[in-house]
């Protein structure tokens, strides 16, 4: 060892005392002072437990007045060193006694020339933490593990084709009940957890914010900040109160406010979701202002997750309004649009050709013939198709849902006049209204015989809900609640509430017509419609509350309706012509155009032409089916799922879920970390802090600790347990801790190794690879992290296939303390060489693996360049430099891709015995 005053000097024997500086010599003795705790210590020269701190090229400086800096380049002058290091915007130079005291170890090498080592356990989970997370990027999954939901093959198909998109914008608009709220958590699950999207807003409904709310809570873990007008008008520093959350929930109605629709423009947001798209008028007309904020909001957020179980409610125009909204360059021209859907069925049938690999005659000439054929179809659905943004399950083939059971009512008519009418009680006095109309008789008596089962009542209004509930409530003695606009928010949850218990709970639940979106109550099996809505979507609605995903029953759907009134009329037309109560139908604003004025007519008075409007509404209802079933429904169902795959995706996310793997690692984390974990039953334990804990990897289990399960199936039933599966925000945290942490970093240790001499050197070392790139690149998928392991010997030659890492940590052993000191202090060269050997063997290695992920990079950008302009050529509106901007994003990309770097993680000595 060769000592100088004021060289930065390491005690291995005792870490805690920091970085230390020589401050005398006197031949025999040195003498460290060390800053950090005040102290000074004399050694012996010779076998003073001291290491030289040499920062290398690369590594960073940390200084007294708290910077961090990269090194550049080491200079020696008179045995001390100079470090050059990329100070703000130069070059500058630094002496090592401006190092910070309190020294941290960034690095395995130096960490391991420290003699500064954990346990082999420490480094068995460094290199089990990096392989984890790689495995899980490189499943293609990501997003998709540890939520608590069951795994449909429609849903993970749709999250799975728009997860993985950059900035995605589509229309979710499966069929009511199907899951779309699911759908688009783990669509946004997924781009938060690839990094892709990072602020979010959701707009729902105002009677939808607390489910919404609870879902993204309880089935992603993502917490999102409630907003109304009072959270809008508080701003910490006076800025823009949207920007101090990354995650914003808030009410549509929150933007009927200029103020607030200014600040939510002014805020930069990643992606924008909103539910229940068609509540947002547009007409050709007259464009509502909620519907001219979603354009101004779409033009600025890259992605936009729209949803609506009845796209088409409001019309074909608004429904292609909003499709302009997500794809622009695609629909523009609504003519076009409704000439494209006369071409349907001729496009699905060369995409079955396709599929059944025939020679194809009419193929477009934007089309690559020579192109594989799933891609030409892909290509056709986009350009031709129902293009790429529009994602439709219908429950025919979703299947799986209990039947429906239309059961009507008819009552006796009342002589007044106004019981004529579809909804009779807004024309009479309340009292009156409640004492004459037959149908609240009735509803008392229906409750009573149906008592103790949960029944839903829609009605169309709030005063009708509100006037029922109270007669039930106050008069019938019929534990009931009410639901409707009238209520707040919180009122209105508590009534949904109120009637999901199951024991001391309201029987009925009177919703006016907002209790018949997107709401769950599928616990129940019984549906009142007291009245009848005007549109056949509305209906569908309806029957969606308890026709859902969840719903194990058959379902009744009861009809009060008084004879020869319009509701008889209106009830006739939607059963005997449409068929609506036993079966969705997605064309049903289409039959409603077609026959509005007939039925009108019908609805004032009933007369005899009225059999024919049936006729003739059933007759076009079954030929409009049929159409669209061979035509548009098919190329949606083509788009929207596909049931293998979706299977397969079920399948995978199983398998690399898997609860066994899962909780043996959560073992190993436990034990290496010092978290105190105990068996609870199959698959689930009980976690609480340790008193020693070596790393802080759960810093949220509470004081009396907490139940975990590491399997889905365990965690749909329990839902009072934390599903720690791997994307769980617990467990991510965890496995960064611990490769952001320096344990496991460095170890030494022994093992007989037959054939082997005694005291020779086995190096075992980690990389990972590490890109930084602006996010909105999306690189990552494109260069996943894949960690490499190396096992060298003393002369470089590579035996990781002879020996592998489990191998080793089976038969590795400890050896003292004072030992290793020793023996990486004479080894410190050929450990110096060896860790540069396999730096630049991964250097070289992670050139190759750039390369290809350049070439998929290109491939699915010139993918885009080639789609937008043969687009171009019908949408004059897709400008020049919307495709330069595509061409200098991927000269972007690729430059970003080659700056990629390997870092080592983790590096193990053994010395054999
Ligand atoms: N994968 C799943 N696992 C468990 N529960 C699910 C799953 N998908 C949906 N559900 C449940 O099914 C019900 C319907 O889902 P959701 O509310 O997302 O449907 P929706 O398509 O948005 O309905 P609507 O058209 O009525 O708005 C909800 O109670 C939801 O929690």
């Amino acid at each position: 060892m060769s000592f100088a005053i004021g060289q930065r000097w390491l005690s291995h024997a005792d870490s805690e005392l920091g970085l230390g500086i020589i401050v005398e010599l006197d031949g025999r003795r040195v003498s460290v002072h060390f800053p950090a705790v005040e102290e000074e210590r004399t050694y012996a020269t010779e076998n003073a437990p001291l290491t030289r701190v040499k920062l290398r090229e690369g590594d960073v400086l940390h200084t007294r007045d708290g910077r961090k800096l990269q090194v550049l380049a080491i200079h020696e002058e008179q045995e001390l060193l100079i470090y050059e290091v990329a100070g703000e915007g130069q070059r500058e130079l630094l002496a090592e006694l401006d190092m910070d005291d309190h020294i941290d170890l960034a690095t395995p090498r130096q960490r391991l020339l420290a003699s500064q080592y954990d346990s082999h356990a420490a480094f068995a989970l460094r290199m089990a933490t990096a392989q984890h997370i790689h495995r899980l990027q490189q499943s293609g999954l990501r997003g998709l593990l540890g939520t608590r939901t069951a795994l449909l093959p429609h849903q993970l198909y749709v999250a799975n084709e728009v997860g993985k998109r950059h900035a995605p914008r589509v229309l979710l608009a499966d069929e009511v009940g199907l899951g779309k709220t699911i759908e688009a958590g783990m669509i946004l699950h997924r781009q938060l957890l690839s990094g892709d999207s990072r602020r979010v807003l959701i707009m729902v409904p105002e009677s939808l914010q607390f489910q919404w709310l609870v879902e993204m809570r309880r089935r992603f873990n993502l917490n999102f900040a409630l907003f109304d007008e009072s959270r809008l008008s508080e701003s910490d520093d006076g800025g823009n109160p949207f920007e101090d959350e990354q995650l914003v929930l808030c009410s549509t109605s929150l933007f009927l406010d200029a103020n607030a629709r200014a600040l939510a423009l002014d805020a930069e947001w990643d992606m924008l979701i909103v539910d229940e798209v068609h509540r947002l008028a547009w007409s050709q007309v007259e464009v509502s202002e909620d519907f001219r904020f979603l354009q101004d909001m779409a033009e600025q957020v890259p992605g936009l997750l729209l949803l609506t179980a009845t796209p088409e409610q409001v019309g074909q125009e608004a429904h292609f309004a909003r499709l302009a909204l997500l794809d622009p360059e695609r629909f523009h021209d609504f003519t076009a649009f409704e000439e494209e859907e006369s071409q349907y069925k001729r496009w699905s049938s060369l995409m079955d050709a396709l599929d059944r690999g025939e020679d194809v005659q009419g193929l477009p000439s934007d089309i690559d013939p020579e192109a594989p054929s799933e891609r030409q179809i892909a290509a056709l659905l986009d350009r031709y198709g129902t293009g790429r943004v529009l994602f439709r399950n219908a429950r025919a083939s979703v299947g799986g849902f209990p039947t429906r059971e239309m059961l009507p009512h008819p009552l006796p008519m009342v002589e007044n006049p106004v019981y004529q009418n579809l909804y009779p009680d807004l024309h009479v006095d309340t009292e009156l209204w409640l004492q004459e109309d037959p149908r609240v008789a009735w509803l008392v008596s229906q409750l009573k015989s149906l008592r103790p089962q949960k029944v839903l009542v829609i009605c169309a209004t709030a005063d009708t809900a509100l006037a029922l509930e109270s007669y039930l409530q106050l008069r019938a003695g019929i534990r009931s609640a009410a639901f409707h606009e009238q209520l707040s928010l919180v009122e209105r949850d508590r009534a949904a509430a109120y009637f999901a218990e199951q024991e001391q709970g309201a029987q009925a639940l009177i919703c006016s017509e907002i209790g018949g979106e997107g709401r769950n109550f599928q616990f129940a099996q019984h549906l009142i419609l007291f009245d009848l809505p005007e549109h056949p979507d509305q209906l569908e609605q309806r029957i969606g509350r308890l026709d859902r995903i969840g719903q194990r029953d058959r379902i009744f759907i009861h009809v009060p309706y008084i004879e020869g009134s319009a509701q008889e009329t209106l009830m006739r037309w939607y059963h005997e012509g449409i068929d609506l109560f036993r079966s969705s139908c997605s064309a049903g604003d289409m039959i409603l155009n077609q026959f509005r004025s007939a039925l009108d007519e019908q609805l004032r008075q009933q007369n005899d032409r009225f059999d024919e409007l049936l006729q003739e509404t059933a007759r076009f209802t079954t030929d409009t089916r049929k159409e669209l079933s061979e035509g548009r429904d098919k190329l949606l169902e083509r788009s929207s799922c596909n049931t293998e795959q979706g299977l397969s995706l079920g399948e995978a996310i199983g398998e690399i879920e898997d609860p066994e793997r899962l909780g043996s690692f959560l073992e190993q984390l436990c034990d290496v970390t010092g978290v105190e974990h105990e068996e609870h039953s199959k698959n689930s334990s009980v976690l609480r802090r340790g008193e020693q804990e070596l790393l802080e990897i759960f810093p949220e289990v509470p004081e009396d600790g907490c139940t975990v399960t590491v399997s889905r199936d365990q965690a749909l039933q329990r839902e009072d347990w934390i599903f720690l599966g791997w994307e769980h925000p617990w467990m991510e945290n965890a496995m960064s801790t611990v490769l952001g942490s320096a344990l496991g970093q460095a170890s030494v240790g022994a093992m007989s190794l037959k054939g082997v001499p005694g005291g020779s050197r086995l190096y075992e070392l980690l990389f990972t690879v590490s890109l930084s790139a602006p996010r909105a690149l999306g690189l990552q998928r494109y260069l996943p992290l894949a960690p490499q392991r190396i096992l060298l010997d003393a002369n470089g030659r590579d035996l990781s296939k002879l020996l592998t890492h489990e191998r080793l940590n089976e038969r590795v052993e400890k050896i003292p303390r004072g030992t290793v000191s020793k023996v990486v202090r004479q080894l410190r060269e050929e450990i110096e060489t060896r860790i540069d050997d396999a730096e630049q063997h991964f250097a070289s290695e992670l050139e190759s693996r750039q390369a290809l992920a350049a070439e998929s990079y290109s491939e699915q950008l010139d993918e885009e360049i080639a789609r937008l302009s043969s687009l171009r050529k019908v949408n004059p509106s897709i400008r020049h430099e919307e495709i330069e901007n595509l061409k200098l994003r991927k000269e972007a990309g690729l430059a970003a891709l080659s700056t990629a770097r390997a870092t080592l993680q983790g590096v193990r000595l053994v010395i054999t015995r």
